[in-house]
């Protein structure tokens, strides 16, 4: 038997989607499987159209398979209720959009206290955790300003301080250097791998992005609807 360490965190198991368009079905993934474990920081490459974004949402259990099981932390999303789902992801998993997804109306420190509000954490461990990412992240001083008054790159920088303050074994990112000019990419990408290497978390990462993917302990490629892992050279 598989000792609880080493289980994987999260498990897909000849996944496949279909959608229906118009009279039409149409299959945009087929018989995926794939095993993601704590520790790593694995890179998701395709085209636009591939399939991307429809397996990050069967992994966050947006969507459900139309065939196939996706497993997280051994509980089998398709026997979830969408009530169970919703913690789960809140509770497990961290996401970083490519367009950023701040909200306007909370100021830098409310969104990145939001996932510990969620999560029941408040107090002073709650604050202390806030102070500690923002400092992390450079952007101390920063706590009381609006999304607004930031840059791409400091907006992105709260993203990552979000989506890592509840301190979620699973990490998902949607292109999250997209925006951003290269210096400040590799900032954001330094943050979001340091983040899940302090936390012995796991990241999977959609990118385009070659100087992200150089940092991949693995490498999937999506590529119409087909999952391939490549090999990364040692
Ligand atoms: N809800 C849906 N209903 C119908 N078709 C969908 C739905 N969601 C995605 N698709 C189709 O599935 C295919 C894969 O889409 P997906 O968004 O997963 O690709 P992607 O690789 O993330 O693309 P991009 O890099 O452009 O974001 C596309 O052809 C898209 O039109």
């Amino acid at each position: 038997m598989t000792s609880p360490a080493s289980a994987p965190l999260v498990e897909l198991h000849d996944v496949s989607k279909t959608y229906a368009e118009g009279e039409a079905l149409r299959e945009v993934l087929t018989g995926a499987s794939l095993s993601l474990h704590r520790g790593e920081f694995v890179v998701l490459l395709g085209r636009s159209g591939s399939g991307k974004s429809t397996l990050l949402n069967l992994i966050s259990g947006i969507d459900l398979p139309t065939r196939g099981t996706v497993t997280v932390e051994g509980r089998e999303l398709s026997r979830l209720s969408e009530r169970e789902r919703t913690l789960l992801r809140r509770e497990r998993i961290g996401f970083v959009f490519q367009a950023f997804n701040l909200l306007p109306t909370l100021t830098v420190e409310e969104n990145v206290r939001l996932p510990l509000e969620l999560t029941g954490r408040t107090g002073t461990a709650a604050d202390e955790r806030v102070r500690e990412l923002l400092g992390q992240v450079g952007l101390g001083g920063r706590e009381r300003s609006f999304p607004d008054r930031l840059s791409g790159g400091e907006q992105q920088r709260v993203a990552v301080a979000r989506a890592l303050a509840h301190a979620p074994p699973l990490l998902l990112a949607d292109e999250p250097t997209g925006n951003l000019d290269e210096q400040t990419g590799r900032q954001v990408l330094d943050l979001l791998v340091g983040g899940i290497r302090r936390d012995n978390a796991c990241a999977f990462v959609v990118t385009h992005d070659p100087d992200l993917a150089a940092l991949a302990d693995r490498i999937f490629v999506m590529e119409a609807g087909r999952l391939h892992e490549r090999r990364v050279k040692p």
